[in-house]
C-alpha cells in the first residue's frame, strides 16, 4: 500500500509533530487524513484551526488511523502508553519520533507484533529540509520501513541506519540545527561586538551559513578543502582559526557531541 492511502495519526503533536503535519500538507496530503491529538485544549483548539486536520483523542486516533506517529517527549512515552498501548488494535504502524527510546519500549508496551519504526528527524522539516534516519524494529518489515521513507521523504532528505547507531545520529542530526543556532548567535554577538547593526550581523551570517551548506552539498569537496579557500597565507582567516584552535573548540564539539548520545542513553535508561 502506498503513502497516498493511509490515514497519520500525528500522538502528541508538539514541534515535531507540527512540522510533519505542515509538511504532509504541503506535500498534498488532504487534512481528512491527517489526525492530530494533544493534551492542552488550547494546543487541540490551535491545530484543528491552523491546520484544518482532525483533533481526536488518543483512543479515537489508533481506532482510525493505521500509521501512528508517536511525538510525545521521550519522558512522556511510558504514561502514554500505559493507557494507549493496550488498546491499539493490530494491524497499525507505530513511528516513535521519541530520542533515545529503543523500539523494544514500544514493542513491550504494544500488542505482540505491532510493527514500530524509530526515525530520528529534525526540526528542518518545518521546510522540508529534514534529515530523517530510519531503523526497523522487531516486527518491522521492508515494506513498513519503505512505507516510512515515503511518508517522510516530502520534508527532507531520509536514510536506513541500524538502530544502534541512532542515539548517534539523534546527537549528531536530531541536535545538529541547535548548534548551528548556537554558532548563529555567537557570531551575531561578534558582530555586535565589532560594532555593526544587530540585523546586518545576523543577515551577513545567515547568508554566510546558507553559502556555506550549499558549497558543502554541491561541491561535494571536503570541508577542509572548503576552509582552505577561505584561508589565505597572512590574512584574516587564519586569525580567527587560531583562537578557536588555541580555545580547543573542536575538542569541545567532539564533548559535546558525546554528551548529546550519553543523553540519550540515559533518556532509555529512565523509563526501561
Ligand atoms: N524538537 C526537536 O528538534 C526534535 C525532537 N525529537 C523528538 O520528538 C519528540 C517531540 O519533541 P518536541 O516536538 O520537541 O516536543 P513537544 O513538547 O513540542 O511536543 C510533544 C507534545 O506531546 C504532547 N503530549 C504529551 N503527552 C501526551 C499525551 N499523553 N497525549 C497527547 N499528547 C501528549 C505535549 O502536550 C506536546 O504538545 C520527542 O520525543 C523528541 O525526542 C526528535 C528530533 C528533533
Ligand atoms: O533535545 C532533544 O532531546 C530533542 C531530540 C533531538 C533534538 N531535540
Amino acid at each position: 500500500m502506498s503513502a497516498g492511502q493511509h490515514t497519520l495519526a500525528m500522538v502528541g503533536a508538539g514541534k515535531m509533530g507540527e512540522a510533519i503535519l505542515s509538511g504532509l500538507l504541503r506535500a498534498g496530503w488532504p487534512p481528512s487524513r491527517l489526525i492530530a491529538t494533544a493534551r492542552r485544549p488550547e494546543r487541540r483548539a490551535q491545530l484543528a484551526e491552523r491546520y484544518g486536520v482532525r483533533v481526536l483523542s488518543n483512543a479515537e486516533a489508533a481506532a482510525q488511523a493505521d500509521v501512528l506517529v508517536i511525538g510525545v517527549k521521550p519522558q512522556d512515552a511510558a504514561t502514554l502508553l500505559e493507557d494507549l498501548g493496550p488498546r491499539v488494535p493490530s494491524g497499525k504502524l507505530i513511528i516513535s519520533l521519541c530520542a533515545g527510546l529503543p523500539t523494544s519500549f514500544f514493542e513491550k508496551r504494544l500488542p505482540e507484533s505491532t510493527p514500530v519504526v524509530r526515525v530520528m528527524s529534525n526540526t528542518p522539516a518545518l521546510v522540508d529540509q529534514a534529515m530523517s534516519a530510519i531503523s526497523a524494529g522487531s516486527h518491522a518489515s521492508a515494506e513498513h520501513l519503505t512505507l516510512t521513507e515515503e511518508l517522510l521523504r516530502p520534508l527532507g532528505e531520509t536514510i536506513q541506519v541500524p538502530e544502534s547507531q541512532q542515539d548517534a545520529v539523534t546527537a549528531l542530526s536530531g541536535s545538529g540545527p541547535a548548534y548551528f543556532y548556537y554558532l548563529v548567535e555567537a557570531m551575531t554577538d561578534a558582530g555586535i561586538l565589532l560594532g555593526l547593526p544587530r540585523q546586518v550581523a545576523h543577515d551577513l551570517i545567515v547568508q554566510a551559513a546558507l553559502g556555506a551548506a550549499v558549497m558543502l552539498r554541491e561541491s561535494g569537496e571536503h570541508p577542509v578543502t572548503l576552509r582552505e579557500a577561505v584561508t589565505s597565507p597572512g590574512g584574516t582567516t587564519i586569525s580567527a582559526i587560531r583562537e578557536l584552535e588555541s580555545h580547543r573548540v573542536r575538542a569541545a564539539v567532539l564533548d559535546a557531541i558525546e554528551a548529546a548520545r550519553d543523553r540519550a542513553r540515559e533518556l532509555a535508561a529512565s523509563v526501561d
